[in-house]
């Protein structure tokens, strides 16, 4: 619950005049149209729009903060708005002057940080980093049960315990068949539907022919599989028949021979392979009944706020906890042990005991992480004599964030109160630290066009909800979705991963880092009316409807 929100230097740089727009509340409450429609209407209007990001109070502003306020962050420059707001145009002509097209040239000075220092919010990467190495590894590893072992790492390499097939088996329904055709149909040797999956065999003779089911042991003395639709079956009259093949039959033909995929004893994966379905499933062929796998970390999810509501519709001041039920599967997804949220409120010696009573490997929790009187992460933190590892990052939206040790082996995450900014929270500290906890490998970086410009904070690290788009000019790119104010989940819940726009911003096919959501890329919300509508002039998604709000403040905010 921070309180006195609204950026001091905010008045003289709200009120565009600009009409439609999807903010509800004036400039200075705290929600900024940057989050809601970059590069519409009512940025150009304005001159520097909400894709001016980092500039409206949502994506923040640099040493306006009271996280930072704490601390005073000699690298954090000038902070009133009139510094933020470039233009599109004014910061295409820094972008076109630096070597990178990223960071203003004459920025790059004042952004340098000493990689370690303890001053000021962290680096983005250098917040990463830490997080990594917080955390030796993982507790050591045990056998579980292939419903447990899911999505966990593989401790010990995967060996085959068997060759696979393990005998010679039919790849089709027909009949086995040795040598060369036509053949006498043993009809006794199997009973009418011949050898079934699962069955025993007796061995076949040379001119003998017996049917066969797809997945049955092939009979010792059979050279090929002859498929049902490929075979002639003349009845003799006398009970016997004869099998003719139409088609030349080759040796082995149909048949998976023993050991084809593996022999007993052969590695299959190494160490360090999360399980998927499809490793529980050739585990499992392979013979395994247990697997030896790296436990899952736990985490304790501890969610902050008088003003939440877990049931129905905000009312009176309330709002629903959006992050309680969001942050169980999310984590999970990336490998960790959750209990249920536990809502504490704002209460000092709850969050104190529930800290220190705690024997999760990670205690996450949300809200609380600025210097409002109600803010009591920092001060539990301090009571309980916490190592902070890293006190804030130059990340917008989410800079509050924190990460602490509270005991040795036990780590504490502090995601700030806005929804996207506990997201990106989650993906800046607690992704790195749960994947070095479950052993997970590192995730593969991977580089995207940007579908559309993004305006840069100047010395912050953005992330921005993108969905990937097929542009004709750049292939794949990642596109930048409308409604990423750091109090908004409408960009993210339509998104495919987020996008990491350097300080400075970004141009369209602009290659960016982008991280990649734990859920199918693709699968985000799409339509005309959706979140997913991408970013960019013409893509306003509240200039078309009216503004619900009790206040006559312009309803752009402005610039912001
Ligand atoms: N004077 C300043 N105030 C604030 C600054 C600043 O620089 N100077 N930074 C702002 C930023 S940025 C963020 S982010 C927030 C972080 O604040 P807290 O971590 O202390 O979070 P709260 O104040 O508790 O909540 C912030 C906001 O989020 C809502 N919230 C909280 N929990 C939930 C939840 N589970 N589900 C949905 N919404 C939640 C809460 O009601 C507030 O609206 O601080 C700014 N203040
Ligand atoms: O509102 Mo803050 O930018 O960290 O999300």
């Amino acid at each position: 619950m921070a309180l006195g929100a609204v950026h001091p230097g905010r008045a003289g740089s709200g009120g565009s005049g600009a009409s439609g727009s999807g903010a509800t509340v004036p400039s200075g409450s705290g929600t900024s149209p940057d989050g809601v429609a970059p590069g519409g209407a009512a940025s150009s209007a304005a001159g520097s729009g909400p894709a001016s990001s980092g500039v409206g109070s949502d994506a923040g502003t640099p040493g306006s903060g009271p996280a930072r306020d704490a601390r005073t962050d000699p690298d954090d420059g000038p902070t009133g708005p009139a510094e933020h707001a470039h233009s599109r145009t004014e910061r295409h002509r820094h972008l076109r002057s630096g070597p990178a097209g990223n960071v203003r040239p004459e920025n790059a000075a004042r952004d340098a940080r000493p990689e370690d220092t303890t001053d000021g919010p962290t680096p983005w990467p250098l917040a990463r980093k830490r997080a990594a190495r917080a955390a030796g590894g993982s507790r050591p590893p045990e056998l579980s049960e292939p419903e447990d072992a899911l999505g966990r790492t593989l401790a010990e390499p995967l060996t085959a315990l068997t060759d696979l097939p393990p005998f010679d088996t039919s790849a089709m329904d027909g009949w086995a068949v040795s040598g060369p055709g036509p053949w006498d149909l043993d009809r006794a040797a199997g009973g009418d539907r011949g050898i079934l999956a699962g069955h025993a065999a007796t061995a076949l003779a040379d001119g003998r022919a017996v049917a066969i089911a797809t997945g049955a042991r092939v009979p010792d003395g059979a050279t090929a599989v002859l498929r049902s639709e490929h075979g002639e079956v003349h009845d003799r009259g006398d009970g016997r028949a004869r099998l003719a093949a139409p088609r030349a039959v080759r040796l082995g033909q149909d048949i998976r021979p023993r050991g084809q995929e593996c022999g007993r004893g052969e590695p299959l994966l190494p160490a360090g392979v999360p399980v998927t379905p499809a490793v529980l499933g050739l585990a499992a062929a392979a013979g395994y009944d247990r697997l030896t796998t790296y436990p899952r970390p736990r985490v304790e999810v501890l969610v902050l706020g008088d003003e939440l509501l877990r049931h129905g519709l905000p009312r009176e001041g309330r709002i629903r906890d959006a992050l309680g039920p969001m942050l169980g599967p999310w984590l999970r997804a990336l490998g960790a042990d959750v209990t249920a949220p536990r809502p504490l409120g704002d209460d000092a010696d709850a969050l104190h005991a529930a800290i220190t009573g705690s024997t999760a490997d990670v205690v996450l929790t949300t809200g609380g992480t600025a210097s409002g009187p109600v803010d009591h992460v920092h001060p539990a933190l301090r009571r309980i004599g916490a190592e902070v590892l890293v006190d804030g990052v130059a990340v917008r939206p989410g800079h509050p964030m924190l990460l602490a040790r509270v005991a040795p082996d036990r780590y504490l995450v502090g995601l700030p109160g806005n929804p996207l900014a506990a997201v990106s929270g989650l993906l800046t500290l607690a992704e790195p630290l749960l994947r070095t906890l479950a052993a997970r490998p590192p995730a593969a970086s991977s580089r995207t066009p940007l579908g559309a410009a993004v305006d840069g904070h100047p010395h912050d690290t953005r992330l921005v909800p993108v969905a990937y788009r097929d542009d004709p000019r750049h292939g794949r790119t990642a596109t930048p979705l409308p409604f990423h104010g750091s109090a908004m989940l409408r960009g993210i819940a339509a998104a495919d991963a987020l996008a990491v726009v350097p300080p400075g911003g970004a141009d369209r096919g602009d290659l960016v880092e982008v991280l990649e959501l734990p859920w199918p890329a693709g699968s985000a919300a799409r339509g005309p009316e959706g979140a997913g509508r991408p970013y960019g002039p013409g893509a306003h998604p509240g200039g078309d409807r009216p503004v619900r709000s009790t206040f006559s403040a312009p309803p752009t905010g402005g610039a912001a």
